[in-house]
């Protein structure tokens, strides 16, 4: 057999430059690029290697390890799990710095690959820069905080290694029923050592992602569960997504006239104008998404992982009547809800349910629409609130008095609605163009008002709820989707987190445009916390003698290059967005925004922890409120 000889980081490199997935019938390149952030553990080796030959590969430099593993995410989220960005970071805080994206890879079942540095294999100049020198063992290092947050862990510390363990991530990355971050850290030293690696291993590499279908066993139990009810309601889930079921959904969902209903990662797989889409569902959802949940008597969950989110915390349903139909690729999620399961593809699946339920047709009658027509007038509402000076009521009731309400107007100088703010954005970018979000109030508000008019139009990663994804993943969907615009909704306190990436977005003129809601504070956790009897302590940015910070983002990213706009109304809000479409670069839109205008209630509820004892009466009653709805939830 013929070899060649390369180092371990040359090998990784050819070896990334092979991989094909073929997905209905199409073969396309699996790893389109490599983000880095170099330092001396994988400048040496896998810098070098990259230098000498990167292929096809897309070489891109991030400015922070989590902020471009984040934008690699958001690509192959946005890429529907087809294609990945690699990520490779130094040792020590360079791969620490991966923990929180690698988390939200995985809770969101993304596959994209990360490739750590690791300390000496040979332990010769121990402790190395940046070891942590554990003492109970030599053998652990930072990278071993990645286990519990990759899907595959491994550490490379001979070169042979390298071959077995690519073999197993990139099965991992194009499974869909196990997709999601593979991590293999490679000892600095065994980076750059040499090996006689057979050819054979480089040759073109095709990664099958075959739908799998339904046995018959599960199609006939699906279909009779189906005929049987009165009340269906389908959720959709990423995996809906994933599996590119819309079509299917809107001609299942039409004929059968039963109601569609949507997770955070399940949005935008069918476009909110379909006549049947009731939108957002659970603690984040609409009225009608949750009015129709509470109604069904068999609730069909495709491709959902059931988080608290998307049920209320188990508390959505009528649990004595409603009864559960699970399709996912992943047999544990199909296991939740005592559903019966199907696991198997979700288009697949549907489109070979379709002819067993032939002149079926739900109870719901005109009712869908009559939801649909509620919630559409209630979202016109949220589109005009009106701030006044006096007897003012936000969305979000009894927290600030209006003494204060009327201080932040003053400190920002704005009286914009967070929500009207929001429609006037969704009203006036093109259709096609993607948003992206992730943390604070604003996935609430676009997952119960945000209109998507097309498909895939909405990459909002609320399975982590990750603080920096908002403008670093802005990048990555923007090299998913180089002709449209893209607009990241970032809270203030977000952008403050992280915003990294966004100079790497002016760097290589990749145009993002970043859409800053500033109602100077952490909002949506200081309406959980005065919502659950406490008082306001330390979710406003208020300075050392209570003043109200007003911060001039624009500033800030003007000193980047950006193109920048400040706006403190709905008409400059609508110029500035105008103007954006024009321009060449990245740019930023800074919009101050009153607190508690955010959305919030609609029949839903959440499970959080609320102390059992405490000297405010407020709090004990919020603690008895709990214990009555959980009476109401499902215990597991
Ligand atoms: C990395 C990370 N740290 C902490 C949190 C907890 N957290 C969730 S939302 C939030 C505040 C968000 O503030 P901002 O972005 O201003 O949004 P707002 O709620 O004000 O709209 C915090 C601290 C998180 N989700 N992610
Ligand atoms: O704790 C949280 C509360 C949610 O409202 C928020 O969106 C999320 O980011 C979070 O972490
Ligand atoms: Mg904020």
């Amino acid at each position: 057999m013929g070899k060649i000889r390369l180092t371990t980081a040359q090998a990784l490199i050819k070896f990334l430059n092979q991989q094909y997935i073929y997905v209905d019938g199409k073969e396309s390149l699996f790893v389109e690029g490599i983000f880095n952030v170099f330092g001396h553990g994988n400048v040496l080796g896998i810098g070098q290697a990259l230098e000498q030959y990167s292929g096809h590969l897309k070489v891109i430099q991030g400015k922070n390890e989590q902020g471009m593993a984040h934008a690699a995410i958001a690509y192959s989220k946005q890429m529907l799990r087809q294609k990945i960005y690699a990520v490779t970071t130094s040792v020590g805080p360079g791969s620490a710095n991966l923990a929180a994206a690698a988390g939200t890879a995985l809770a969101n079942n993304i596959p994209v690959l990360f490739i750590p540095g690791d300390t000496f294999a040979t332990r010769q100049p121990d402790p190395v820069l940046q070891q942590v020198e554990q003492e109970y063992s030599l053998a652990v290092t930072t990278n071993d905080a990645l286990k519990p947050v990759s899907r595959y862990w491994d550490r490379i510390t001979r070169p042979e290694q390298l071959m077995p363990s690519l073999l197993r991530a990139f099965e991992v990355m194009t499974d869909p029923g196990k997709a999601g971050p593979a991590t293999i850290c490679i000892a600095q030293d065994v980076e750059g050592e040499a090996f006689d690696y057979d050819e054979k291993f480089f040759e073109k590499r095709v990664h099958y992602v075959d739908r799998k279908a339904p046995v018959e066993r599960e199609l006939k139990g699906a279909a009779e569960l189906i005929r049987a009810s009165k009340k269906p309601v389908i959720l959709v889930g990423g995996g809906a997504k994933y599996s590119e079921a819309r079509d299917i959904l809107i001609s299942l969902s039409e004929k059968h006239n039963i109601p569609l209903v949507e997770t955070q990662a399940g949005k935008a797989t069918v476009e909110s104008n379909f006549k049947n889409n009731l939108g957002g569902m659970g603690i984040t959802g609409t009225l009608a998404a949750n009015k129709a949940a509470r109604q069904a008597d068999l609730f069909i969950g495709i491709g959902t992982r059931y988080t608290d989110f998307a049920t209320s915390s188990k508390t959505a349903f009528d649990f004595d009547q409603t009864k559960f139909l699970n399709i996912n690729v992943s047999r544990l999620q199909a296991y939740k809800m005592d559903a019966f399961q199907v696991v198997a593809d979700a288009k697949t699946t549907l489109e070979q349910l379709a002819p067993l339920l032939e002149g079926y047709e739900s109870d719901f009658g005109g009712e869908i629409a009559e939801l649909k027509a509620e919630w559409n007038a209630e979202r016109d509402r949220l589109s005009q609130v009106t701030f006044q000076r006096e007897n003012f009521l936000p969305e979000v009731k009894n927290h600030f008095s209006q003494e204060v309400l009327n201080e932040y107007a003053d400190a920002l100088n704005t009286e914009l609605a967070q929500t009207t703010a929001l429609l006037a954005v969704n009203d006036t970018i093109s259709p096609d163009s993607v948003i992206i979000t992730a943390a604070g109030s604003l996935p609430g508000d676009v997952q119960r008002i945000w209109n998507t008019s097309e498909p895939n139009t909405y990459n909002v990663e609320y399975g982590y709820s990750c603080m920096g994804y908002e403008v670093s993943g802005a990048l990555g969907v923007k090299l998913a989707e180089p002709t449209k615009e893209v607009y990241s909704l970032v809270g203030d306190g977000s952008f403050l987190l992280l915003h990294s990436e966004f100079i790497t977005s002016i760097q290589y003129g990749q145009k993002i445009n970043v859409v800053l809601f500033d109602n100077s504070g952490f909002g949506c956790i200081n309406n959980l916390q005065m919502d659950h009897g406490g008082g306001s302590y330390f979710c406003e940015f208020r300075t050392h003698d209570n003043k109200i910070l007003n911060i001039d983002y624009a500033k800030v990213a003007e000193g980047y290059g950006a193109k920048t706009y400040r706006v403190n109304t709905v008409e400059e809000l609508k110029a500035a967005l105008e103007d954006a479409k024009k321009q060449e670069g990245s740019t930023l839109i800074d919009i101050k925004v009153l607190p508690k205008t955010m959305t919030d209630g609609y029949e839903s509820w959440w499970n959080v922890g609320v102390a059992e004892v405490s000297d405010k009466e407020s709090i004990q009653k919020a603690f008895e409120l709990r214990k009555q709805k959980l009476e109401t939830a499902k215990q597991y």
